[in-house]
């Protein structure tokens, strides 16, 4: 059983809203500072780097494009069903472009490792990676990431754009989910 507020389904706060705003601001420093004078290209991909993807390009003070993948490997529960599936491309061509690829969280590195050498055959002027969220196991993929905003726990966290079975998207803390709410 869900309780009636989002939040009052968290165990554990790992991060409240302002120490998020307070990374990704310094983070989108680092990228302004990387990419000045480029004309970059942010690759979000969904559904959950929505928030990351909000926030960070309001956060950028250099020029920027949007667009959109969507990419699953995840089911509804806690554990990646490891086939990676392509649902939505790019609708631009990203040749000679400066690609930076916004994630909310790497986790066993499945998806970006697909993702990347996807993006790599188009043939990119330079292709990153950007992640709110890192958690140890992500390592073995060896994924190579630019920007990190936190790396984590090896814990199923909520929130800031991560769901659990569709929900808790929408809580603007990041954290673990009670028992209960397996349950
Ligand atoms: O490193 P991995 O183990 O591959 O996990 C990371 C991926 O899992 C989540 O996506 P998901 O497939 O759950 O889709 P969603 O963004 O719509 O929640 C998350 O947004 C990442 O894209
Ligand atoms: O810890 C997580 N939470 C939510 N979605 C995820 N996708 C991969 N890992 C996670």
């Amino acid at each position: 059983m869900d309780s009636a507020h989002v939040a009052d389904d968290l165990t554990r706060v790992l991060y409240t809203p302002e120490q998020v705003t307070e990374r990704l601001q310094a983070v989108a420093a680092e990228i302004d500072r990387d990419y000045a004078g480029q004309d970059l290209l942010l690759v979000g991909v969904l559904n959950g780097a929505v928030m990351v993807m909000a926030d960070l390009s309001r956060s950028l003070s250099i020029h920027c494009r949007m667009d959109w993948m969507a990419i699953s490997s995840y089911g509804s529960g806690t554990q990646s069903s490891g086939v990676v599936r392509i649902l939505k491309d790019l609708n631009t061509d990203i040749s000679g472009r400066h690609v930076l690829v916004v994630e909310d969280i790497i986790d066993t590195g499945l998806t970006l490792s697909y993702l990347i050498s996807n993006l790599r055959s188009r043939e990119p002027a330079s292709l990153e990676i950007m992640t709110m969220f890192r958690k140890p196991e992500a390592q073995r993929n060896a994924v190579e990431v630019k920007y990190v905003g936190f790396d984590i726990p090896n814990e199923f966290v909520v929130g800031y754009g991560l769901d659990y079975d569709g929900r808790y998207r929408n809580l603007t803390a990041v954290g673990t989910l009670a028992p209960h709410v397996y349950s």
